[in-house]
């Protein structure tokens, strides 16, 4: 027992540590460098990129690290590269890790939701401030455990660089217990320091999962809490006002009334005809002109002819898998097409003057400033941010307001869809009607003048339908927007809408005032469907 003691306060071994942790640290943060840029090779729209990085996968992940020592330290001197052994190790093990990191990174970024991606596109967002601000905060997260298991490896991995004759634990072990001959006791003292420093990298890894879970209460809340227990004469567990508004998972989901309706959108469409001549004199807001889209052989969209009008509501109807969505998505430029022209605002979005189509980080500062927005049927709320930040955080990246005016901005919006109090919940703990409303509040914050609504009620409860439509019919009464929806709603595209668009494989098969295509339309496909509609 002394002899093991003494061991594991032995200079000549704590030395060793120094060495095994500095192998480490070089490894992993070069295989951090490098498995960033392979990662980013990896997922770029370039071909050879990714075929370069998936190559140096290949060679490095299948030789042994001992091999990559070896040639670090003996072979590169051949091309005049020369490198201390520990040098040599450290970077050999830079190579080794950097394609696991890569891998870690590129399946965690891949696994943030596509819609959330969308939505920042449909935001003006370009393609870094949505690697930014969306993809790589939730990746982080997600992987912070992989990461963590990689350090471990690294820290053992490490002890391969003896063949190098780095002077690291594992080498001093050795050379300890051949010359003392006392095997158990050296090596019983070797793994116990390995074990203590691969419990720090797990205890590391424990503070970082906790600082970055989302579910973590803010600091104020915490010191709240904390003062709540110390206080005498209370049980720590009652609840005061402040915990009813507080963000949990447990928290009940409550019913949100919206604040009442102002006068004007009361009044509901009084005089239709009134209206449809005031909206024809009207700038078009949307222009689509003989568009054709295909999804390899299949033709989605076949030859659509669309006007709306500033302030005019289009509902889009039709069976599933008539092209409703695509549309929409081809009229924010989500999705490219073969043949036909889309203005917004006047603009082809996605082109330049001499129609050459424009990279996405152009496409996206002129989605912005032509003011389009968008609300998806799944929400796609960013799901590492609150609701507030969820509608201010794009008003600061996009538009560059301020955060007080974003955040305040933000509130107003919220109040006005019913949720001033849910502020700052997360996505997952609202409901998916309350997510919806949020995401319309997003959408039309920045003042779009085109509102584009794909199926914003299909993902819902039935019980949840009402205060989304309702949310929306406010908007398309007080705000004005020419608004595109698509829906199955029959009810409330006649109450809401001055215009249905019914569709049917890919074309307009006939288009009409609301009341007039509900009540008596006049192709059989639109009559089928209604009555089946209707039947459900
Ligand atoms: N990314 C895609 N790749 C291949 N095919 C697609 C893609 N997106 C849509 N489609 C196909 O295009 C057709 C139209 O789809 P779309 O989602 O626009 O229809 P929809 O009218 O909105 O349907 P729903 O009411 O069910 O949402 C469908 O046949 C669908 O399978």
């Amino acid at each position: 027992m002394d002899l093991f003691l003494h061991y594991l306060s032995m200079p000549y071994l704590l030395d060793g540590v120094g060495y095994t942790l500095l192998i480490t640290v070089l490894g992993l943060a070069g295989g951090l460098v490098m498995g960033v840029v392979l990662a980013a090779m990896q997922l770029s729209r370039f071909r050879a990129l990714s075929v370069v990085a998936r190559g140096y996968s290949i060679i490095f992940r299948g030789t042994p690290l001992i091999l990559q020592m070896v040639f670090c330290y003996n072979a590169l001197p051949l091309i005049g590269i020369k490198l201390s052994a520990i040098a040599a190790a450290g970077l050999a093990l830079a190579l080794n890790e950097a394609p696991f990191i890569a891998e870690i990174l590129r399946s965690n970024v891949l696994g943030v939701e596509r819609g959330q991606v969308s939505a920042g596109q449909a935001l003006g967002m370009t393609p870094a401030a949505i690697m930014r601000r969306v993809i790589a905060p939730q990746a982080i997260r997600s992987m912070v455990p992989a990461l963590g298991n990689e350090a471990v490896s690294a820290l053992k991995n490490s002890s391969l660089a003896s063949v190098v004759a780095v002077q690291e634990l594992t080498l001093r072990s050795t050379q300890l217990a051949s010359a003392t001959f006392d095997f158990f006791s050296v090596f019983f003292a070797s793994g116990l320091i390995y074990l203590v420093l691969t419990g720090a990298i797990a205890v590391i890894q424990i503070v970082v999962e906790t600082l970055l879970d989302l579910d973590r209460p803010p600091p104020r809340e915490q010191f709240r809490r904390a003062l709540r227990v110390l206080r005498p004469g209370r049980p720590a567990s009652a609840p005061d006002a402040a915990d009813k508004t507080a963000d949990g998972p447990l928290e009940e989901i409550s019913a949100d009334p919206l604040p009442p309706a102002s006068p004007k959108s009361a009044l509901a469409r009084p005089d239709r005809d009134a209206r449809a001549r005031r909206l024809a004199g009207n700038n078009v807001a949307v222009e689509v002109k003989e568009l054709r889209k295909s999804y390899g052989r299949q033709t989605v969209l076949d030859g659509i002819e669309l006007d709306v009008r500033a302030g005019e509501v289009v509902a889009l109807l039709g069976p599933s898998g008539s092209g409703k969505s695509t549309l929409l998505r081809c009229i924010n430029r989500l999705e490219g097409w073969e043949d036909g022209t889309i203005r917004v605002g006047g603009r082809f979005l996605g082109n330049d003057e001499g129609g050459r189509a424009l990279s996405p980080r152009a496409t996206a500062q002129m989605r912005a400033s032509v003011g389009v927005g968008m609300v998806f049927q799944q929400f796609n709320l960013f799901g590492h941010l609150t609701a507030r930040e969820n509608i201010a955080g794009p008003l600061r990246w996009v538009q560059g307001l301020s955060r007080l005016d974003a955040d305040r901005r933000a509130q107003e919006l919220l109040e006005r869809v019913g949720l001033a109090h849910r502020a700052d919940a997360l996505p997952r703990h609202l409901s998916g009607g309350q997510q919806q409303r949020v995401a319309i509040a997003r959408a039309v914050a920045p003042g779009p003048s085109v509102l584009l609504l794909d199926e914003p009620t299909s993902a819902l409860d039935p019980e949840l339908v009402g205060e989304v439509l309702e949310v929306i019919r406010r908007l398309a009464i007080e705000d004005g927007l020419a608004m595109v929806i698509s829906t199955h709603q029959l009810r409330f595209a006649g109450e809401v809408a001055d215009r249905i668009v019914f569709l049917a494989g890919g074309s307009i098969v006939e288009e009409g005032p609301a009341e007039r295509m509900l009540t008596q339309p006049r192709h059989p496909l639109t009559a089928r469907f209604l009555s089946t509609m209707t039947a459900e």
